[in-house]
């Protein structure tokens, strides 16, 4: 089984506009919400690829009773905290004139020392049960920015193979814990290092440092329409994928690390989890949805991606 854990549980609502003018009012006509954040976008295409999957995290209020609810009609198994006040919603727009995405993040709910104490037990016993823990994604008021070290501590001594995918203080303290794979971005890589990344032999020197300093399995850096760059032990990978109709982009993270998870999961090698991983980002960016794959569209994908060894 994979646990995806995702502290800041959401309502992602979508909101797709022939164009959205600043200061007028839109009306909207095409909208969806569904359950998200980055970890519930992981959990959504594990299960689409079918390896059994549960979604834990904090939720709150009526917001998180739609969350698990819309979890359960998909067949995805859940096992969150519940904490007082309300879960999120993150709001995207998108201007399919000029393809601009624009995200609205609220904040979350407050998060108690009790139910920080609840979730410490819950990764333990689930992490027990699990192959792979992913945690993904931003803490919200409450929760100290060292959680993430405790948490990852917890999973891998519970016997997991854990996946980070967070940025800033977060993804800064977690990596103390040493997890096996880390997905940041470019700018999070050179944050990391208080460097600036230049070219992408700085960004290959650069994403190797981090690896041997925190002994990880390996860390994949996704670049977007670009791709990604992956370092294991003695090797390194450039990942492209072909140029393809992109619709919305918020979630293509998510998917590759949901690719590269099944992968691990399924025992697969790193050169076809990162086609598994990249074949899903892309397939993401091709749908409205946050945290989707079509399947015919991912099997077709994971054909064309190119992994090459630099
Ligand atoms: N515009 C795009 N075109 C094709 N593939 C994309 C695009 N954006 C993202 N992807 C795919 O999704 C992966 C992760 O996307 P990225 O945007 O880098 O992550 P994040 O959402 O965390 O910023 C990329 O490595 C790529 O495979
Ligand atoms: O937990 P965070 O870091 O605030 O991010 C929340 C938001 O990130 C997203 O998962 C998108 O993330 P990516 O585009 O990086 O995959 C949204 O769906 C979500 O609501």
């Amino acid at each position: 089984m994979i646990t995806t854990v995702t502290l800041n549980a959401a309502i992602d609502k979508t909101y797709s506009l022939p164009t959205f003018p600043l200061g007028k009012v839109s009306r909207v006509q095409r909208f969806h919400a569904a359950p998200g954040g980055k970890g519930i976008n992981v959990a959504k295409v594990v299960a689409q690829l079918g390896v059994p999957v549960t979604a834990t995290g904090f939720v709150g209020g009526m917001n998180g009773e739609i969350i698990k609810q819309q979890l359960t009609q998909m067949g995805i198994a859940h096992d969150f905290v519940s904490v007082a006040g309300e879960s999120r919603i993150c709001l995207n727009i998108l201007d399919e004139t000029n393809g601009t995405s624009t995200e609205l993040l609220e904040p979350g709910p407050t998060v108690d020392d009790a139910a920080l104490k609840e979730m410490e037990a819950k990764i333990s016993e689930l992490a027990s049960r699990s192959t792979i823990v992913c945690f993904s994604g931003s803490l919200p008021a409450g929760v100290p920015q060292d959680f993430y070290v405790k948490l990852v501590s917890i999973a891998k001594q519970a016997g997991a193979y854990v996946i980070l995918d967070a940025s800033g203080d977060a993804l800064r303290y977690g990596l103390e814990a040493k997890p096996d794979m880390i997905k940041p971005n470019e700018e999070e890589v050179a944050a990391l290092l208080g460097i600036e990344v230049a070219d992408e032999e700085a960004l290959q020197t650069a994403v190797e440092t981090l690896l041997y300093k925190y002994e990880m399995d390996r860390i994949s850096v996704s670049l977007g329409g670009a791709g990604s760059m992956t370092a294991a032990k003695d090797i390194c990978y450039r990942v492209t994928t072909p140029k393809v109709e992109v619709v919305n982009t918020v979630g293509c993270g998510d998917s590759f690390v949901a690719g590269m998870a099944v992968s691990l999961a399924k025992g697969l090698s790193l050169e076809e989890g990162l086609a598994m991983a990249s074949a899903a980002g892309t397939s993401n960016a091709m749908t409205d949805l946050a945290g989707h794959i079509e399947p015919e569209v991912f099997e077709q994908l994971r054909k064309q991606v190119q992994v090459v060894r630099i």
